[in-house]
């Protein structure tokens, strides 16, 4: 599947009666690479929860290239395109690495198996070791990996690098790098590390309790502290 645009619209959702995400609009376009930044607490999981169909909808539409998937559940939205990498890294702990990657196939082809390898190489060397064996750094590539098996034309990276060292962090970031450079997924990350996200990202949306509170290029959020300041709470790091 090719990347796709992702369009929000009027998007208010929540948990029970409670509402975290407010009225948010947004276009991302075919290939982007999109940061999302925020402090702790403004909704950034729940808006990837939303999309993933994992919260409570009260308004609005989610349309992949043009296709409305609000009404989908989880697993069509899947199926339609949208792979979601959740900040708890789902990882099945009594399977191998190559069992939990058997999942994400699908009705694909074994061969496919390869492409995850070549991306991650240290997934191959632990492909009989059990999820519950992998260090945390493996897990979120064989949860990433899970998810872009299934070749989502949109993927959703919640703080993949939370908890990991910084050696494993710039493997991953490399890893998310060279997909973004198929030009076949639009990719949405999550990233407490403002540098981090920025120097991926070809666009970037500030959230602020459920909404976008700024959005822009990359290189006008650097060029601006006292904005990093004010929404952000921290300087560059
Ligand atoms: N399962 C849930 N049930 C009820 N409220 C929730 C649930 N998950 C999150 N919330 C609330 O929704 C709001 C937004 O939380 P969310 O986790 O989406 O923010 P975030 O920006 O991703 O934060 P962080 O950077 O800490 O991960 C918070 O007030 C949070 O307490």
């Amino acid at each position: 599947m090719p990347a796709a645009t992702l369009d929000i619209t009027g998007l208010t959702a929540g948990y029970g009666p409670t509402r975290v995400i407010e009225d948010l609009s947004l276009s991302v376009p075919k290939g982007a690479k999109l940061a999302v930044l925020g402090r702790n607490g403004v909704g950034k999981t729940s808006l990837f929860a939303t999309l993933a169909g994992q919260t409570r909808r009260f308004s609005g539409d989610i349309k992949l290239d043009g296709k409305d998937i609000t009404a989908l559940p989880s697993a069509l939205r899947a199926r339609a395109g949208l792979g979601y990498v959740p900040q708890t890294r789902d990882v099945f702990p009594t399977l191998t690495v190559e069992e939990n990657l058997f999942v994400g196939l699908k009705d694909r082809p074994k061969a496919a198996l390869e492409e995850a390898y070549n991306l991650f190489p240290r997934l191959k060397e632990r492909r009989r070791n059990l999820g519950s064996q992998l260090s945390g750094g493996e897990q979120q590539m064989l949860s990433t990996m899970r998810s872009i098996l299934g070749r989502p034309s949109v993927l959703l990276l919640d703080e993949p690098l939370e908890g990991l060292a910084p050696v494993i962090c710039e493997e991953l970031m490399a890893a998310f790098t060279q997909l973004a450079a198929t030009g076949d997924m639009t990719i949405l990350l999550v990233e407490q590390r403002i540098q981090t996200a920025l120097d991926f990202a070809d666009r970037a949306i500030i959230m602020e309790r459920g909404r976008i509170v700024w959005q822009g290029l990359p290189a006008d959020l650097i060029g601006n502290p006292a904005l990093i300041e004010a929404h952000l709470g921290l300087g560059l790091h």
